[in-house]
């Protein structure tokens, strides 16, 4: 049975009450990659543990210990675990998504504060950090929810949730959760299928439903020598400078055309054969759309394919900033003691971190060489995480695809994304079933990025997607 027509109507006509929440969600500063806000990231999961038992989910917060973040040891915010439903005669859904966010302040070029949702009626845009990434969707979830809790209607599958505050700093302790829970007894067992909302459609218009991520490889460099911070005036050309041998090894990493020059990572990739180029040049995506996206004419080619197989099926290296680096206003002549540059590899398959890293350290253990400085060289390989992918005609998919007809009227993309979830790959191999990743936001939401949005009429729409897909898969044959 579809999902029924006053399932669309309550959505519909609650869609302030959730915009309500979700600015609820957006005002709590839960930013998992900076340890001053882990009280924020703590009040978060206590926030949406308290909304989920609100509308009848029967949750637990789960401990998931201790980290080590900037030399300070931390409490790992929990996970929350959630349960709506126990019927042997329906298939049972896990969804997972994550409540922590990227950083985001005023100055880093925000028109309004991130952590204030802005409700921009001309645009019909919803404004401010975690709107798409991911509170948005996390909450389209509890929309759903709340229709079937105040309608005393059960849900038409059962459904098991999994919420982290990690996603965005390497879902540091979930994976050891995921497989112990994935065992025969485990808070996970009797899963038949995976749903993440956690990434976006290609482009502005045509939904999508994604098969595919790349993995992550991120690292730390560092490079340290004077015992202190040095005038440029009397150390200049006279020491060996921290950031300028930092500058020529980051210098050494990838081209301005994108081409990574570590030995070894680009090579590992097997060309694309005919068939696959023509999967790309099928999708509704132009370098328009990936211009608007970045707000710049900057696209590396004007070949759309060329474009997007460097999205989704090639590794991309990225520089991400320096540590210890004098970057405020005015003319500073320092000498940095210690600067460290921090940058990633997203990984497709066959690549690994393990098979990776070694030619990331030894590429900048050769160049560091080359340089003959007396500076000391660290490499750190931070956290990381495998691609993934997953068979799109399976009928966790096919569900997905009904649900995107009923809602937009339209046939879904099928996509590989560029980003990385981790966990997600866990969770397929911990349980051997589909995972589907169904995504709400638009191409240009500007996630991770300033001025962060997801689309009024995504959110509505979005929260009717989730919705119509859990009746969709009700009714699809295994
Ligand atoms: N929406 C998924 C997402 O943004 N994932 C992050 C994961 C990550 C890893 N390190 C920091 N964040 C991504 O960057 O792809
Ligand atoms: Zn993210
Ligand atoms: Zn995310």
């Amino acid at each position: 049975m579809p999902a029924p027509d006053k399932f669309f109507k309550y959505i519909d006509d609650n869609a302030d009450t959730f915009i309500k929440r979700l600015a609820a969600a957006v005002a709590i500063p839960s930013v998992s990659g900076d340890g001053t806000h882990r009280k924020d990231v703590v009040a978060m999961a206590n926030w949406l543990n308290s909304e989920l038992k609100q509308l009848g989910v029967d949750t637990k917060l789960v401990d998931l210990g201790k980290h080590v973040m900037d030399e300070q040891e931390l409490d790992l915010p929990p996970a929350i675990l959630g349960k709506l439903g126990n019927d042997p005669n329906k298939k049972t859904v896990l969804i997972y998504g994550h409540y922590d966010v990227q950083p985001a302040s005023k100055s880093d070029g925000w028109d309004t504060d991130p952590f204030t949702l802005v409700v921009d009626e001309k645009n019909g845009r919803l404004i401010g950090r975690g709107s798409t990434d991911d509170k948005g969707p996390v909450l389209g979830w509890l929309n759903v929810i709340q229709y079937h809790h105040q309608n005393n209607i059960p849900l038409p599958v059962n459904l098991i949730c999994c919420f982290e505050g990690m996603e965005e700093s390497g879902s540091e302790g979930l994976d050891d959760l995921v497989r112990k829970e994935s065992k025969k007894g485990g808070y996970f067992e009797g899963t038949d299928c995976i749903c993440i909302s956690d990434n976006y459609w290609l482009n502005t218009r045509t939904p999508a439903l994604t098969y595919g991520l790349r993995g992550l490889a991120y690292y730390k460099v560092t490079v340290a020598g004077p015992g202190r911070d040095l005038h440029s005036g009397t150390f200049g050309r006279t020491v060996h400078e921290p950031m300028t041998d930092l500058i020529s090894l980051l210098g050494t990493l990838v081209t301005p055309q994108g081409d990574i020059l570590v030995p070894g990572v680009d090579d590992m990739v097997p060309p694309p054969d005919e068939d696959e180029k023509a999967i790309y040049a099928g999708l509704d995506y132009s370098i328009a759309d990936i211009e608007g996206a970045a707000g710049g004419q900057i696209a590396l080619s004007s070949d759309k394919v060329a474009v997007l197989m460097g999205r989704m099926r090639y590794p991309s290296l990225s520089i991400h900033g320096i540590e210890g680096a004098f970057y405020g206003a005015g003319g500073k002549t320092v000498i940095p003691a210690k600067v460290s540059g921090k940058f990633s590899i997203r990984l497709v398959p066959p690549q690994t971190p393990d098979n990776i890293n070694p030619l990331v350290i030894d590429h900048l253990e050769k160049a560091f060489a080359k340089l003959g400085s007396k500076n000391k060289l660290n490499i750190e390989a931070a956290h990381g995480g495998k691609p993934w992918m997953a068979d799109h005609r399976h009928w966790n998919y096919e569900a997905a695809k009904r649900a995107t007809k009923i809602v937009y009227n339209q046939d879904p993309d099928l996509t590989r994304e560029g980003g990385s979830i981790p966990v997600t790959l866990t969770f397929a191999e911990a349980l051997g079933v589909n995972v589907l990743l169904l995504p709400m936001g638009r191409g240009d939401d500007g996630a991770h990025s300033t001025n962060e949005k997801i689309d009024k009429s995504n959110f509505i729409q979005g929260s009717k997607l989730l919705g119509s897909y859990l009746y969709e898969l009700a009714d699809v044959s295994k």
